[in-house]
């Protein structure tokens, strides 16, 4: 619970002065509201001859209360509406944001359809209870206490049954809540389970179709979401007991205001507008207990969505520090490497050495699953060797290489790594202020000129994942992309894959033409690749 709140006090940082607006809004609603049942008994007991005053001013004040009422609700809509959009936009901003600079490692063991469920659900559920509950706690017991006194002062003895009796129903009822919350927790878990069952079909739609998966994914979908009506089912039946035992309380606190009046309207011991003002009371106890009631499962889903969404939050950060940019000429070192993946028996790596010097072209090669990619995400600072020192130099300086020498190295990796929107925009990725002609440029060495042939040219639309391209042209627009960044080391894993022999070689004549004293990296298992090279590793 502490954590809880802790939680909420550190993502109220920046909205307290709406969220105590809404709390004023709220407090006064329950003011008018309470001075609405003192004007009801005072005009009834005017109408009815037990009290001397002016109809005419009651009900005028009766008119003014309810425009106020309505009033108040007008602007507590406003404020929650407002206040609502820009916390759930400030939490998704820092969770998303912790997540774009989380450790490689973390982030790549984490399944993208449940880091989403958690920034958009969960995120729903914790604002919903900063901005609807945590303000309702306040004013509902606010209400309840103003009407509990209120009655109190007209009849301590109604007052005191209904005091005792509902609160005591109330931890009949407790039982059920901590039932809710585990549920509750279990159904978060299959939703996010769902969410990323979904998403990793939609992202294969290809497999899944070309494999005629589609009715045993149905079928999978079909259990997933049976477990879940399941969960769902048993936090219902639980949440019903608890308004059963909650209801009866309710129903019972009416009741007996109901017929404690009619006997004391008998007893000549009370009068109509007093009678009133106790039915209007008891729902004014009832209305704050039964909120106070329905917010409790609110907080606990509110709970588990904190205890999920500091979990995306408490994921480590990159150190990444100042940036190192090495200027001019820049070589690649890589000495005696030894890594093993967190967890695994062996290494994948084994005292590995490479050097590549400034206009060379170097490849590394060896069989599938040797390490070929491990090997740039170590030279990239994603994950660090357990042994050996990887460096970048220039003739000023030598770097080891860290999350802050990244922008040193220009990375084509495997696969279409295109985003959607324009070829345009996807190349300025690489260099934000280029040019026309320094973007013509980059096609032409990526042999990638048909770009300019499409209808649309530099401003055609890419679709999810670069689609509207083939895999081929893809990769070229990725390899112009990534000859637009300045870092002086050029990583290529696999890039040309998808060439034909004779684009490929266009390619690779153009790059050796025209990289200057740019160092590239190779990783591939192209003969024609390697031949271009002035070094070929194995590994
Ligand atoms: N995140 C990871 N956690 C644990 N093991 C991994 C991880 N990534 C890769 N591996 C393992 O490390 C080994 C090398 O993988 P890597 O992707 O570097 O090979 P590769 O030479 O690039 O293969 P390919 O030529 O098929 O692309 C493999 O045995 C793989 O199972």
């Amino acid at each position: 619970m502490m954590h809880f709140l802790n939680f909420l006090k550190e993502i109220s940082q920046g909205h307290r002065r709406s969220l105590v607006m809404i709390t004023v809004i709220g407090t006064l609603s329950v003011v008018v509201s309470l001075s609405f049942v003192w004007a009801l008994k005072a005009i009834i007991d005017v109408a009815s001859g037990d009290a001397t005053g002016s109809l005419l001013h009651y009900s005028l004040l009766l008119v003014l209360l309810t425009l106020l009422r309505v009033f108040l609700n007008v602007t507590d809509v406003r404020y929650v509406n407002m206040t609502e959009v820009k916390v759930g936009n400030s939490i998704r901003q820092k969770v998303f944001a912790n997540l774009l600079y989380t450790r490689w490692t973390e982030m790549s063991s984490l399944h993208s359809g449940d880091v989403l469920t958690r920034i958009i659900k969960d995120t729903d559920d914790i604002i919903k209870t900063m901005i609807t509950v945590l303000p309702m706690l306040v004013t509902s017991t606010l209400q309840l206490l103003g009407a509990f006194v209120m009655l109190l002062v007209m009849d301590p003895l109604l007052a005191l049954i209904l005091g005792i009796a509902m609160p005591l129903l109330l931890l009949f009822s407790k039982p059920y809540y901590v039932k809710m919350r585990d549920y509750s927790r279990q159904i978060k878990e299959s939703e996010s389970f769902i969410s990323s069952m979904m998403e990793e079909n939609l992202l294969n739609h290809l497999v899944v179709r070309t494999y005629e998966r589609q009715e045993s994914e149905l079928e999978r979908l079909g259990g997933l979401q049976r477990e879940l009506q399941q969960k769902v089912e048993k936090k219902t039946t639980v949440t019903a007991w608890a308004r059963f035992v909650s209801g009866m309380a309710f129903s019972g606190g009416y009741i007996t205001a109901f017929i404690w009046g009619a006997w004391g309207i008998a007893a000549k011991t009370v009068t109509f507008g007093t009678v009133t003002a106790y039915l209007q009371l008891v729902n004014q106890i009832q209305r704050p207990l039964f909120d106070l009631m329905r917010l409790i499962p609110t907080l606990i889903s509110a709970q588990a969505a904190s205890e999920r969404l500091t979990f995306l939050n408490s994921l480590e950060n990159e150190k990444v520090g100042k940036k190192e940019y090495l200027d001019g000429a820049v070589s690649l070192h890589l000495s005696d490497i030894t890594y093993a993946y967190d967890g695994e028996t062996g290494p994948v790596i084994s005292g590995f050495s490479l050097d590549a010097g400034p206009g060379e072209m170097v490849a590394v090669m060896g069989e599938t699953g040797t390490g070929k990619t491990t090997l740039i995400r170590l030279i990239l600072a994603l994950v660090e060797p357990q042994k050996g020192s990887i460096t970048i130099r220039n003739r000023e300086k030598s770097l080891p290489v860290s999350p802050a020498t990244r922008s040193n190295f220009v990375y084509v990796p495997q696969g279409n790594t295109l985003f959607s929107g324009t070829i345009r925009s996807n190349l300025l990725i690489g260099d934000p202020d280029a040019g026309e002609e320094k973007l013509l440029e980059a096609l032409r060495v990526a042999s990638a000129e048909f770009v300019l042939e499409l209808p649309e040219g530099l401003d055609t639309v890419l679709g999810v994942g670069g689609t509207g391209v083939s895999e081929g042209q893809a990769q070229r627009i990725a390899i112009a992309r990534s000859l637009l960044r300045p870092g002086a080391i050029l990583l290529l894993d696999e890039a040309t894959s998808a060439l034909d022999a004779e684009t490929e070689k266009r390619f690779l004549f153009n790059l050796k033409e025209q990289m200057g004293h740019r160092t590239v990296l190779f990783i591939t298992h192209h003969a024609e690749v390697a031949r271009y090279c002035d070094r070929i590793y194995k590994i």
